[in-house]
């Protein structure tokens, strides 16, 4: 699948829109197709025009929203006229509609990557109205290459995809974190400990994505009866700890984007 033709602009670009880009022009996209437009006029890649303002008389067949939710009602009347046939947004919780309202496009597209995008082992889910196979095969084209792109066919679940998907990278890294301040209060040098929690959970993640078993059977044949690992496992398990406290953090996530959708339907 090759990448869409025709100009792709970018309006903001930071660690996640700009995640996105290198992956692209890593994959093959052409730096010249692309145009980033920030308030400082930085951190755009090599071969990539990047400008503080929008470019006058011309219009990109891709639009890309890279801001903040938060300034979709400052920023929205200043694309109103371009018109674009494509505009995708990763804004989390801003919906279609209110999307569609504030700037015309042939169609909108919600994505909602994740950080590891950077080395195409992201997620980017995707949702849209438009049952346009052109719209459709446009913006998968760009989100393949990034890992994992699922359509998702309800919006109502978007937030929900946003909480475990958009965020998980953090509450991950939080996890290894926790692991290596573990290992380190039982005494390991701080740099071994981050370097075990680290491989600990690559080796893990990536054997429970091809294992022929969920991740709840595989943690049962680490942990021998009477072994270390229930011990373990036990405190986990304890009154449904840890799932209750993953179940309480995505909830959290959630709502946060459900508050962001209200704000920016003002
Ligand atoms: N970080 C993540 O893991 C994820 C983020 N998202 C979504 O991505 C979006 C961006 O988040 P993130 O990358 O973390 O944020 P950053 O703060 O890293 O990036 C924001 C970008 O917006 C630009 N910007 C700010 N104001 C304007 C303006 N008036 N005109 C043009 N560009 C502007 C900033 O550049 P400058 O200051 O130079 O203008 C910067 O490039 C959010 O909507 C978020 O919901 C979605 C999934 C995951
Ligand atoms: O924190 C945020 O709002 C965004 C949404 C998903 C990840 N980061």
């Amino acid at each position: 699948m090759s990448f869409p033709a025709g100009p792709i602009w970018l309006v903001g670009c930071g660690n996640m829109a700009g995640a996105m880009l290198r992956r692209w022009l890593a994959e093959g996209l052409d730096p010249a197709q692309v145009t980033v437009i920030t308030r400082s006029g930085t951190r755009a890649p090599e071969g990539v025009r990047s400008l503080t303002a929008l470019p006058i008389d011309e219009t990109p067949a891709i639009l890309m929203l890279g801001f903040k939710p938060q300034q979709l009602n400052d920023i929205a009347p200043t694309l109103a006229h371009l018109n674009p046939a494509i505009l995708l947004s990763i804004l989390a919780g801003v919906e279609e509609q209110t999307l569609a309202a504030q700037i015309p496009a042939g169609a909108v597209v919600r994505l909602m990557p994740n950080l590891p995008v950077a080395i195409g082992q992201g997620v980017t889910a995707l949702y849209t109205r438009s049952p346009d196979s052109a719209v459709r095969d446009a913006a998968e084209a760009l989100a393949r290459p990034l890992g994992l792109a699922p359509w998702v066919d309800d919006e109502a679940r978007f937030d929900a995809v946003t909480a475990l998907a958009g965020c998980g990278p953090a509450f991950v890294f939080r996890f290894i974190d926790a692991m290596a301040q573990a290992g380190i209060g039982l005494g390991l040098a701080p740099e071994l400990a981050q370097q075990l929690a680290l491989a600990t959970v690559d080796g893990a993640g990536a054997m429970a994505i091809t294992a022929d078993a969920a991740p709840s059977v595989l943690a049962d044949r680490v942990a021998s009866p009477g072994g270390s690992t229930r011990e373990g496992l036990n405190v986990l398990d304890m009154n449904d700890a840890l799932k209750r406290l993953m179940a309480d953090t995505l909830k959290a996530s959630e709502r946060r984007n459900r508050e962001m959708a209200q704000a920016a339907r003002g």
